[in-house]
């Protein structure tokens, strides 16, 4: 059961700093134009939306050039942080850095990428009723349902080395929720901020086991241009 202290707040942070390298498009791909709007906004309006959430952080880098007309001053609910890092995890970290002060350390933070449009207020209430009061948190992930290969280069280009089994394999997606002081400890322990690719890594390293909560396939990460068909295909569908 959730804890429902009303002291208990639930805030949501969009690392929004990225610039869309694979994506290969004219502008970072978090502004492309996804079912008629900025992609950024999908998610931002699925927090908006959400009774569970507080405030939404949306993080982009400091010479962003683009968020002012996708995301107007002063929305309701939404704050803009324009401490964007070098990484996906500096971008979290410089952010939550930023809050310190703001948010309570008892307070739950749900990291969820830019460029995941097809979250839903219902997929955040599953996190947050999923993952319940564990001291661990916990983020949105799907079971693995095809073969996985290991590759290995060859004269032929890349080959199957060997087969992994899938057997409790899960794809990671977010959002990904953990209390503001645990995340802000476990982010500022990491060494390597590009090997820390997901927030629930970084906790993992201090020997804890967030839990997974099966989120869907509407939440894919746009990453390539084949993607934002899929994408839109999933926002038409509605929730
Ligand atoms: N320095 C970075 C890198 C990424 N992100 C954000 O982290 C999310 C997931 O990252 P990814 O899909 O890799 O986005 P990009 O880094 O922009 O993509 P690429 O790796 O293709 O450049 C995105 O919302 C992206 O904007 C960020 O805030 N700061
Ligand atoms: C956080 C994430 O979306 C979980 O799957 C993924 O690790 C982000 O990776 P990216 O290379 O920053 O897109």
């Amino acid at each position: 059961m959730t804890d429902n202290s009303p002291t208990r707040r639930y805030v949501a942070l969009l690392p929004a700093a990225g610039v869309g390298a694979r994506m290969a498009a004219a502008c970072p791909k978090q502004y492309l134009t996804v079912a008629g709007q900025p992609m950024l906004r999908h998610a931002v309006a699925a927090f908006c939306a959400s009774p569970l959430i507080s405030h939404t952080y949306v993080v982009v880098s400091a010479d962003d050039g683009y968020i002012d007309e996708v995301l107007p001053a002063g929305m309701a609910g939404v704050t803009v942080l324009r401490c964007g890092g070098a990484t996906r995890m500096d971008s979290v970290l410089n952010g939550l850095r930023a809050l310190q002060g703001q948010i309570a350390d008892g307070d739950m933070v749900l990291v969820h990428d830019a460029a995941r449009p097809g979250l839903t207020p219902a997929l955040i209430a599953r996190l947050i009723e999923g993952v319940g009061d564990d001291p661990a948190g916990g983020l949105l992930a799907l079971p693995v349902v095809d073969t996985v290969k290991r590759s290995a280069p060859s004269a032929q280009g890349v080959c199957a080395a060997a087969t992994i089994s899938r057997e409790g394999m899960w794809l990671a997606q977010t959002p990904q929720m953990f209390g503001f002081h645990l995340l802000l400890r476990a982010l500022g322990r990491a060494t390597d901020p590009n090997a820390i690719t997901d927030d629930a890594s970084a906790v993992e390293l201090l020997g804890l086991t967030p839990r997974l909560i099966e989120g869907h396939p509407r939440n894919l990460k746009v990453t390539l241009p084949a993607d934002i068909r899929i994408a839109e295909m999933y926002l038409a569908a509605g929730e």
